[in-house]
């Protein structure tokens, strides 16, 4: 997803500077240029670096684009880049990323994002591929100013983006929670695709059940979601993108940890707040761990 966004704010002009742990990928990109294909075709930008180290002075913005897990680090790792008026941007799946990264950088200088239907893999060093592309949302955590907001939004939307403001980044993440609920352990536990998940006549229950689940833990919590009907609106985000592997799927099938535990494990967590259980969701998560055990230590670090 780094790589989507870095591709799409270069070509509008922007100076950008990547860094990502893979050496392959970056040298290919400082060699090559990044390559993406996409709903609007196939095109090759040049960034300002690509390298596995960051040496450079304070930036307008930093965008965090890494798993949930490795957030602090990644928030710790771009330090020396944060001038007084840089905006961090982090945008994750799953609850609770952003309250780790407020406490690296400051709360009053971050603001959270939700990108929706990308479906985004990298196929090659160099290259990155995504599905669709619905929208980014993004919203300030806590004391961030419109005035430096603002123009990181317009940036975004003017990269080709559909980018929103939003106020309530709570509900904001709720509402792309249910959608990842609906796909992300159902897929990663059985291979499917997301459209295969949706049309299957044993999966397809399971999936609908684990996002009406997860609605009612948002509504019983009174969160402001905008969402009437959960499976009406797990069905529109899936059918933008039928092809698409969630992360969880893809990390399970190279031998990586997935997030599940901030996906459907957030919601039984979350439920437990208000008294409540959600057994599809603990069920889902203790079976896609139960996988993950199965990961030699090394790649569980
Ligand atoms: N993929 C998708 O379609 C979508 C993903 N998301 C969310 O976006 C977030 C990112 O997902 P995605 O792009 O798929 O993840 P990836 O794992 O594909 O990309 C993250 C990259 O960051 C690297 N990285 C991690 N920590 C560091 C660090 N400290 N310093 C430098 N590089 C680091 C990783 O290296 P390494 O491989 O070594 O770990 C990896 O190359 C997740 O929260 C995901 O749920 C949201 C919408 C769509
Ligand atoms: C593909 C999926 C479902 C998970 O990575 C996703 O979150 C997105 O593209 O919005």
């Amino acid at each position: 997803m780094g790589s989507v966004y870095a591709a799409r704010l270069a070509a509008a002009g922007h100076d950008i500077h990547m860094l990502d742990r893979s050496a392959e990928h970056m040298d290919a990109i400082a060699r090559s240029g990044l390559s993406v294909s996409g709903p609007d075709g196939e095109y090759t930008v040049r960034v300002r670096s690509a390298s596995t180290t960051l040496d450079v002075g304070p930036v307008d913005m930093v965008v965090l684009a890494v798993k949930a897990a490795d957030v602090g680090t990644a928030a710790r790792t771009v330090a020396g880049s944060l001038g007084p008026h840089t905006v961090v941007v982090t945008i994750q799946n799953g609850l609770g990323s952003a309250d780790e990264v407020a406490d690296v950088v400051g709360a009053d200088r971050l603001a959270v994002g939700i990108a929706s239907g990308f479906g985004a893999s990298r196929p090659a060093p160099g290259r990155v591929h995504h599905n669709a592309m619905k929208a980014v949302r993004l919203g300030a955590y806590a004391g961030l100013p419109p005035e430096l907001l603002d123009p990181v939004v317009d940036a975004w939307r003017a990269a080709g983006f559909a980018t929103e403001s939003v106020p309530d980044i709570v509900a904001m993440q709720w509402e792309k929670l249910i959608c990842n609920v609906a796909y992300s352990a159902p897929c990663a536990l059985t291979g499917l695709t997301v459209g295969e998940v949706m049309t299957h006549p044993e999966c397809g229950p399971v999936s609908r059940s684990a996002a009406r689940e997860a609605w009612e833990v948002a509504r019983a919590l009174g969160i402001a979601i905008t969402v009437d009907d959960p499976v009406a609106h797990v069905q529109d985000f899936g059918a933008a993108m039928p092809a698409a592997k969630p992360s969880a799927l893809l990390d399970v099938e190279s031998g990586r940890v997935s997030e599940i535990g901030v996906i459907n494990g957030a919601v039984p967590v979350q439920a437990a707040r208000v008294g409540l259980e959600a057994p599809v969701n603990e069920t889902l998560t203790r079976l896609v761990r139960t996988r993950e055990l199965a990961i030699p230590p090394r790649s569980r670090e």
